[in-house]
């Protein structure tokens, strides 16, 4: 009897710490990320993408980014205890400690790491190992506590997925896979920055100084407006460049279009609860604008159109 109760208890911690370990990667997060790297590998080509590309370029790309996401957590544990949003994390919660959190993210990233350079291609290694240094390292430990406009510039790091999902597909780096880079590039103040609106006073109070915190309300929604403005027109580069048809255009005008919207509303018409909206939306938009991209790029091949 006692020790099938033992059982039922093993089973329900190696659930739970399975659970602590996947809450570990930013897995959300992270799916959209290899989504957009997905994106990238099947817009690099006209035909079919070669199924060792796509599915080692995936595997790799996905471990590197939640080892990058582990490895944030690490380094934020202590800020991450004193906000709301994060206190559940299990870094936090002490369900997981230090010791194992690093040994999970360096196996992790080194898997994911030789996946890349031997089974895809060193370029995309390399640039995802960038990637990783970029987020991991430079933007949690420097950039986001010395400027409000460090999710500007670490913005880069959550950009470059497609250009990696891109590069393993061709091994090099097209302009077209910069114009999907600048798509998530400018999107990311008008998604951030509506979180960081709703959260200001949490930032605030562990000294970090996001933009809300050190430019006031005001002039974050002016900022959002702006980059929203910027995107809307970024969002038509697929087109322009004759990248994508008229059917991708017709989704990125809709969808950037609500976007305006919600910028235009949160700027001249706030009401509480609509920053939280606003990005809210800005995640569907990002997941519908590369569904489009992919949709787009098929579409006329499969209708012969
Ligand atoms: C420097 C760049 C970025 C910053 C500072 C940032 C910030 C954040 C923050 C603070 C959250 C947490 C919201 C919460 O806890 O409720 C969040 C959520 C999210 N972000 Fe970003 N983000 C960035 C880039 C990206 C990128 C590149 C993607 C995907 C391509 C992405 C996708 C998401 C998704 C899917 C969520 C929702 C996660 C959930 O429901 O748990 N973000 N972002
Ligand atoms: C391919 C590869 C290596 C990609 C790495 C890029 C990556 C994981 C970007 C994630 C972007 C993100 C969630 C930023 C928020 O961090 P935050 O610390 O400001 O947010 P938090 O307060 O929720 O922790």
């Amino acid at each position: 009897m006692s020790s099938s109760w033992s059982a039922v208890a093993d089973r329900q911690t190696l659930s739970q710490r399975l659970t602590d370990y996947y809450e570990l990667c930013k897995p959300r997060v992270v799916l959209l990320i290899v989504f957009t790297a997905m994106v990238g590998m099947f817009l690099a080509t006209p035909g079919m993408v070669p199924l060792d590309a796509f599915l080692f370029g995936t595997l790799g790309i996905g471990l590197m980014a939640a080892s990058a996401a582990a490895v944030n957590q690490m380094l934020d544990r202590k800020a991450d205890g004193r906000m709301a949003r994060t206190r559940g994390r299990p870094l936090v919660t002490g369900n997981l400690d230090m010791a194992q959190s690093a040994r999970f993210a360096a196996a992790i990233g080194a898997l994911g790491m030789a996946t890349l350079l031997f089974l895809v291609n060193p370029l995309t290694a390399w640039l995802t190992l960038v990637t990783l240094i970029g987020y991991a390292g430079i933007y949690t430990v420097y950039l986001k506590r010395a400027t409000p406009q460090n999710i500007v510039i670490g913005g880069a790091a959550g950009a470059a997925p497609p250009v990696l999902g891109w590069a393993a597909v061709t091994g090099s780096v097209h302009p077209h896979a910069l114009i999907l880079f600048l798509i998530i590039f400018i999107w990311t103040p008008p998604h951030f920055w509506a979180l960081a609106i709703e959260r200001h006073r949490e930032y605030a109070e562990v000294d970090i100084p996001m933009l809300p915190v050190t430019h006031g309300l005001e002039y974050t929604r002016t900022q959002v407006l702006l980059y929203t403005v910027l995107l809307f027109l970024v969002s038509l580069l697929p087109f322009a460049t004759g990248m994508s048809g008229p059917l991708y255009l017709l989704s990125a005008v809709l969808l950037s279009g609500w976007f305006l919207v919600y910028a235009v509303r949160l700027k001249y018409v706030p009401k509480p609860g609509l920053a939280m909206r606003t990005f809210g939306y800005s995640i569907l938009y990002l997941m519908a604008i590369f569904t489009a991209l992919l949709v787009d790029h098929y579409v006329p091949a499969v209708f012969g159109i």
